[in-house]
């Protein structure tokens, strides 16, 4: 099945259809939505203003053909902002470093595998590109882009994730290398990635990777281990990058070309956000159950702050009878690529998580996010430090962006059920600039209203 510029799998639709055979309401439904996305998007892409605007094509980036086959062959037909922009600073030589900011959901992916994909020579087999990302979910999405826009280029590719190397591998040849930092680090430790050739570092959600409170230590090792002489490009991209790593990323990526957000820019303005008020903490579940059939209108993710919480409810809803799927960092790898990939292909709508998945993933078929708990900052300026805990304004934008993608329409809901939660939720509207509007708890049919209306 071919994925279509908008994610939709059109073709087959038309394909597997006799003539003599009506279409269903779902296949009618379906390929109404292909052609609405499609007329959006189009004249998203003509708005100077939209993140999705650009001048050029894709021809005038200085891609070689074999890319510009592999980007056509996903469907792509113009590039987006962050793409037009960033391209022609990465493939310009002498390489340059490159730290770039663009909203959730507007291809920042292409850019660095397009990247990665144009700075390897295919007769040398050595790694040349090295990319992390935060979660062996994410890496993997990042390498089937790097498998798809690569279709038509003689590319190799290895994970360094965890438990995925057969024992006795001793060498990877592979040119392009996609992982988690802790398996990056002790495959090059172990010398099984041999980096002497590398020639582009890409760090995807960047300002998590160098948070000194998250992956900071792991990303640095694998930086230092990198040859000294110069000569790798380093790249980094997220839709975020609050102040107290900014400097750090200067740091890393020295001297780098940077494609920055304002805060109020951060979140996407086709994603509604709403809150229900809920009266305690059990409560919750009672309206999230409540919310059930909506959250199966498509599919959708809801967060919870801890990974018993997500396990707890999955649990309760699914002996009461609903079909949802959690998946967190305690579990086992195989059974955490099971979990998302039967997501992925729809076999489950409603998935319960942690932030583990906050980040980068791409479903584009998710029209709901709901914040069953806010996020909350560590400890930084939470609980040790003697406060009340403080909102994570920049895991509730990349929590938010996992709906929205590339121009699609998505909804938000926070539950808050304290004087606590009021008040951080409070913190992220003035925070992002963007109002997030009440819903009644207790009225489905208006609920299910709004919802449609904010949906067209
Ligand atoms: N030029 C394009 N035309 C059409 N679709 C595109 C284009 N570029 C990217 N996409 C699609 O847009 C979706 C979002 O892209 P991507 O996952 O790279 O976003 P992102 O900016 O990395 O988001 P996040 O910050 O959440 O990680 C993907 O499904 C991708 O295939």
């Amino acid at each position: 099945m071919e994925k279509d510029a908008d994610g939709f799998y059109t073709a087959p639709v038309a394909a597997v259809l006799p003539s003599t055979v009506a279409p269903s309401k779902d296949m009618t439904d379906l390929i109404k939505s292909t052609f609405e996305v499609h007329v959006t998007l189009a004249q998203q892409q003509e708005d100077k203003s939209s993140p999705l605007y650009s001048v050029k094509s894709f021809e005038e980036l200085g891609l070689h053909a074999d890319l510009l086959k592999g980007i056509y062959d996903m469907g792509f037909t113009r590039p987006s902002k962050i793409q037009e922009s960033a391209l022609p600073l990465l493939l310009r030589d002498p390489p340059q470093n490159m730290i770039g900011q663009s909203q959730s959901g507007t291809g920042k992916t292409a850019a660095f595998v397009l990247t990665m994909l144009s700075r390897v020579d295919f007769a040398k087999n050595k790694p040349q590109a090295l990319c992390l990302a935060p979660s062996r979910e994410l890496a993997r999405q990042i390498m089937s882009v790097v498998a798809a826009m690569g279709k038509f280029t003689a590319v190799q590719t290895e994970y360094a994730i965890k438990d995925h190397l057969p024992r006795g591998v001793t060498n990877i040849t592979a040119h392009v290398v996609v992982g988690t930092p802790g398996t990056m680090t002790d495959l090059i430790r172990r010398r099984v990635i041999d980096v002497s050739d590398v020639k582009v570092f890409v760090l995807d959600e960047a300002d998590n990777m160098l948070d000194k409170d998250g992956l900071g230590d792991q990303t640095l090792r694998v930086k230092n281990m990198l040859p000294r002489n110069g000569q790798t490009q380093i790249i980094l991209f997220s839709a975020t990058f609050p102040d107290h790593v900014r400097t750090f990323a200067s740091k890393f990526a020295p001297n780098a070309n940077k494609i920055e957000l304002q805060r109020n820019e951060l979140a996407v303005d086709s994603i509604k956000q709403f809150y229900m008020d809920c009266r305690s903490e059990e409560h919750k579940y009672d309206v999230l159950v409540s919310l059930y059939q909506l959250l199966t209108v498509g599919q959708s993710i809801i967060f919870c702050q801890q990974r018993r919480t997500a396990d707890r409810i999955a649990q309760r809803m699914t002996t009461e009878g609903h079909k949802v799927a959690s998946l967190h960092g305690a579990k086992e790898g195989a059974e955490r690529d099971a979990i998302i990939d039967g997501f992925r292909e729809g076999r489950e709508k409603v998935l319960i998580t942690t932030n583990v998945i906050s980040r980068g993933i791409d479903v584009l078929q998710v029209n709901m996010v709901v914040n069953y708990d806010l996020p909350l900052m560590n400890d930084r300026e939470g609980a040790g430090g003697g406060g009340d805990p403080q909102p994570d304004i920049e895991t509730y934008i990349h929590r938010i962006g996992r709906t929205g993608r590339f121009g699609r329409k998505g909804i938000s809901i926070n539950f808050v059920h304290d004087q606590n939660t009021w008040v951080q939720m409070g913190i992220i509207e003035k925070a992002t600039g963007k109002p997030i509007e009440r819903i009644q708890t207790t009225d489905l049919d208006v609920m299910e209203e709004q919802m449609k209306k904010s949906m067209k």
